[in-house]
């Protein structure tokens, strides 16, 4: 793999690589600290040199690979190990979908916590990021675009993609020669790139307002590459700058329109393999389920197909669009929604015991508020997803504590290459 090695300064040591930690780095212990290793494999000895001071420990570069590990495969993209795209490209497939599997029974296991049934792992398919965020910047003439470098600020410009869906990836070459026209030397700026069903829709984050050329670059881009929407925010909100299609995605049955930057799954593959869990863990009869941490409603408009649901959310935008989206396609009666902080102001066993199931689906730092009250409540029956597993197996053990059993953990790889594993999870009283 491409490492760049810079000589001199750190600590030198020999280390053995026992395991991986949630970011892919392989994990080594130097005089009773941990040693986050990136590139290293589990099995691995290296001759690494010690650097920055990281979570109690340290952060190694590998100056040399004394004894590499069996698993260690030749990545098939040019950038891997410059890329924070990805950074397990490098471990064989069977190796890599063994560890990814077992990560959330592996987290649970801490917490003295164990699943009645643990499902096999199901991924994605290479090349089906339909949602990613990108940097760029302008060095003279040549503009870099892609991904950052693992902990740096460094953006890799990014010639070649084993995860961004083909429609993403053709739209990076017209977007260096937009941007060199477009973007100041030296400045900076995040692109939120979105493959909806009726085109790309691109939201442009950047620390200065378009001129009247810059807007009318921008629109040409538009037409030339065919996107849906094309917005500009600088401090406020997105403002529209081209709007040539409503961008869409349908949940269900109905249609979203989902605004500039709007959270939603990053790959529509990934979605579905969540909303098969959703409906499998569903129980038989059920009538009412309250689909917390909604988002615009990628699983509630599914269940609505069945149950009536109340679809929770902390972001206003969210709710709006989740709102308009069940008045159009004339949901309304099935689907009810509320704006609100469950971190703060979690549903409270009061509330809760309305509800034959929940469904939960937190952001990464987990939701373990929104947990002690389902643990005080009388509800049967829990649908937990996460996109982490230390904060998943965190807020299981509040359940589990309180009378619940784990009877299936699903993980789903929808980062392939990277430490994130999704989990789909189903507890009983
Ligand atoms: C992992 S996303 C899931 C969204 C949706 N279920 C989906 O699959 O598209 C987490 C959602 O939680 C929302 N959220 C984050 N913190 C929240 C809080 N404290 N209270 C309520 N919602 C919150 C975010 O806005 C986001 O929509």
């Amino acid at each position: 793999m491409r490492r760049q090695v810079r000589p001199g300064g750190g600590k030198q040591a020999e280390l053995t690589v026992t395991g991986l930690g949630g970011r892919g780095d392989g994990l080594a212990n130097f005089e009773g600290r941990p040693v986050f290793l990136p590139g290293a494999l589990p099995g691995e000895r290296v001759l690494a040199r010690l650097t920055s001071p990281k979570a109690g420990g340290f952060r190694g570069e590998i100056l040399e690979l004394i004894q590499p590990s069996p698993d260690r495969v030749e990545a098939e993209c040019p950038h891997f190990g410059s890329c924070g795209g990805c950074s397990l490209q490098h471990f064989s497939d069977e190796a890599y979908r063994q560890w990814k599997g077992g990560l959330a029974a592996e987290a649970l296991a801490r917490r003295g916590v164990e699943a009645k049934s643990l499902s096999p792992l199901q991924s994605v398919p290479a090349r089906s990021r339909r949602r990613a965020t990108l940097a760029a910047r302008r060095q003279g003439q040549k503009v870099l675009l892609g991904f950052r470098e693992q902990l740096s600020h460094r953006i890799v410009d990014v010639q070649s993609c084993m995860i961004l869906r083909p429609a993403l990836f053709d739209l990076l070459a017209p977007l260096r020669t937009l941007l060199s026209d477009i973007l100041p030397n030296d400045l900076q700026m995040d692109l939120h790139l979105l493959e909806s069903e009726t085109g790309c829709d691109l939201l442009i984050r950047a620390p200065f307002a378009p001129g009247l050329r810059e807007r009318e670059a921008l629109a040409s881009f538009a037409r030339e590459q065919d996107l849906a929407q094309l917005s500009w925010e600088e401090d406020d909100g997105p403002e529209p700058v081209a709007l040539r299609r409503q961008p869409i995605v349908t949940f269900g049955k109905v249609a979203v329109q989902p605004w500039p930057g709007a959270f939603l799954q990053a790959t529509a593959e990934g979605e579905s393999l969540l909303r098969q869990a959703v409906f499998d863990f569903l129980p038989d009869g059920a009538r009412k389920v309250a689909d917390l941490y909604s988002g615009c409603g990628a699983f509630t408009f599914s269940l609505a197909e069945k149950v009536s649901v109340l679809a929770v959310e902390g972001e206003e935008a969210a709710v709006a669009t989740l709102d308009a989206a069940a008045r159009r396609s004339g949901l309304s009666g099935g689907v009810s929604t509320a704006c609100r902080d469950l971190a703060r102001d979690p549903l409270r066993a009061e509330e809760l015991e309305q509800f034959d199931a929940i469904v939960l689906d937190p952001p990464r730092n987990g939701a373990p508020e929104q947990c002690a009250e389902i643990a005080q409540s009388n509800v049967q029956n829990v649908t937990m997803l996460s996109c982490n597993p230390s904060t998943f197996a965190r807020d299981v053990k509040i359940l589990v504590d309180n009378g619940f059993a784990l009877t299936t953990l699903r993980p789903i790889d929808q980062f392939l290459w990277t430490g994130h594993l999704e989990i789909a999870a189903s507890l009983q009283r």
